[in-house]
């Protein structure tokens, strides 16, 4: 089979075993600090452990600082304005007011992600229904041989334990929900039993793994969480080129329409999610299985650049919207596992997520996809944006780590189901979801939401260690308040001292 991709034509053979091996060294922050530490010898060590204490009281304080940084800059005051690029639309410059292309301001976002979403969302994921998930995980890559790129364990899906799995998934004794596989009449088999009242559909947006045959297995996604993976290198940033290929148009328009720069903004939206949870829950130090917050590489790959961060508040709100817009649909489904508990607890949630009072009024049209697909060419640019969006599905099975590929995979399709909900569905009586797409679509929202905490905890870290160093330096100074008034926004000198992450993880934090 053959695909084009605006790439050239590419090979459809590949998909070999992901590869284990070492992190590369250019990213064990942890490595440096014993480096530091062993070359001194004994008076090394007492200095090392006078420093940490220090670490310690310092961190303590800091952290109460930035408590209180918490508070103000949740009620979303006077943030911090910042240009971003013109598109030739009207556009808000900065983070001030609304969200750009969208109806909901970032303070306000940020008090409802805090109080109302994040919440329900972090308990709903936990629900049988909504931790298990259905994925092709061994596929072909269809545009280029895979040539398995990941470099950890942590890159593979472990299986899960058959105990946590619901009984009315098992339908025999072996059923193994992730590397193994199946037989295809399992997996029929539990779906007719368990998810009664789910339809097959199909969605415009995107290739669908359940219509194609064989090679479906279960995963538990809270055994397999996102996270850092050794994933990168030549593979993975062939994947990044030719999703963001997907947005370059034959007449060489960037970003001139709204529906382009909404498509544009989704991915990456999503990027800076991923590149979050990937800094938020890093490997510091291979030897000793030392986990924690990378700050250098939030910085680098997120922090620095508002307008990735604009993005991801962006993608949040838009698929807030779509789970908004399917809120009828999705309060009466049927959430059944065969656990009746689990199951009234899950349907609860959802009531509790889609009729939120406070996000009715604080924020009822997150995005109004109205605006959109008005133009005379509507519906030419809406094929051409279904086709490439459908490409992007297709090169998540290039994708040369299982468990970058089993996220790549969900999160690609929440993000297809919203925009099946929000374009391709004519009022809520129309809309039908697969099981599969609703998991993927809720999934999705609490990984954004949880992102958004993320950024917003991890540049206080960046401040706070830039003080911090700053005042080892013999300039003492504590962060400064104009800083702080947007607690993710950082200034050109809030960059983490390389070091500094592993101490923090060293000395116990
Ligand atoms: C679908 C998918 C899922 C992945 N999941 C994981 C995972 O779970 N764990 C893991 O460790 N690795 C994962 N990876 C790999 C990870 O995303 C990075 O590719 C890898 O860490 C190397 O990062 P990098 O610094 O080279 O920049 P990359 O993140 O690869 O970015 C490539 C280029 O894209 C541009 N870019 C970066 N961010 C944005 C943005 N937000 N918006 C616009 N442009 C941007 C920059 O020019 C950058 O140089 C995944 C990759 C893919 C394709």
């Amino acid at each position: 089979m053959w695909w084009s991709l605006g790439l050239g034509a590419m090979r459809t053979d590949g998909g070999e075993a992901v590869r284990k091996g070492t992190m590369a060294e250019e990213e064990r922050v942890g490595s440096v600090v014993e480096v530091r530490v062993k070359g001194k010898g004994r008076r090394g060590w007492r200095l090392a452990m006078v420093f940490g204490l220090l670490v310690v009281a310092m961190a303590v304080f800091l952290g109460s600082f930035s408590g209180s940084v918490v508070e103000v800059s949740r009620t979303g005051s006077h943030l911090p304005g910042h240009s971003t690029s013109s598109c030739g639309c009207q556009r808000t410059q900065g983070f001030e007011g609304m969200v750009e292309d969208c109806c909901c301001d970032y303070g306000t976002v940020d008090l409802l992600n805090k109080e109302v979403l994040h919440p329900v969302l972090q308990e709903l994921v936990k629900t049988p229904f909504f931790r298990y998930y259905k994925v092709k995980l061994w596929c072909d890559c269809p545009f280029w041989p895979d040539d398995g790129m990941c470099q950890l364990r942590d890159c593979s899906v472990c299986e899960c334990p058959e105990s946590e799995f619901p009984a009315m998934f098992r339908s025999s004794d072996d059923a193994s929900c992730q590397e193994g596989r199946p037989e295809g009449a399992v997996d029929r088999t539990v779906d007719a039993m368990a998810f009664q009242g789910w339809t097959d559909t199909d969605n415009p947006w995107t290739i669908d793994d359940e219509t194609e045959s064989g090679d479906l297995t279960y995963v538990n996604l809270l055994l397999n969480p996102e996270k850092y993976t050794g994933y990168k290198g030549e593979s993975a940033r062939r994947i990044w080129e030719a999703i963001y290929a997907q947005n370059c148009f034959e007449n060489g328009e960037k970003d001139s329409c709204t529906e382009r720069r909404v498509f544009y903004r989704l991915i990456s939206g999503l990027h800076t999610s991923i590149s979050t949870h990937i800094a938020a829950e890093y490997l510091m130090d291979e030897a000793t299985n030392l986990w924690g917050r990378n700050t250098s590489l939030m910085h680098d790959r997120v922090l620095q650049h508002p307008e990735r961060v604009q993005n991801l508040y962006f993608t949040y709100l838009f698929v807030l919207r779509a789970v908004i817009k399917a809120q009828s649909y999705l309060a009466e489904a049927e959430y059944s596992t065969g656990n009746e508990v689990e199951d009234r607890l899950t349907h609860k949630l959802v009531t509790a997520l889609v009729g939120s009072e406070r996000l009715r009024t604080a924020c009822p049209i997150p995005f109004d996809e109205a605006k959109l697909w008005r133009g005379p060419d509507a519906d030419e640019l809406k094929n051409q944006l279904q086709r490439h969006f459908r490409n992007i599905t297709a090169l998540m099975d290039c994708v040369g780590c299982e468990k970058c590929r089993l996220w790549g995979k969900l999160q690609i399709s929440g993000l297809g189901t919203a925009l099946k909900i929000l374009f391709s569905v004519d009022g809520e009586n129309g809309l039908d979801l697969q099981r599969n797409e609703v998991i993927a679509l809720l999934n999705l929202l609490s990984r954004l939401s949880e992102s958004l905490e993320l950024i917003h905890e991890m540049a206080d870290l960046v401040r706070s260690q830039n003080s911090f160093s700053t005042a080892i330096d013999g300039a003492s100074t504590l962060p400064n308040e104009s800083k702080s008034s947007s607690r993710w926004f950082l200034q050109e000198d809030d960059k983490p001292p390389k070091s500094l992450p592993s101490l923090f993880h060293n000395f116990g934090f």
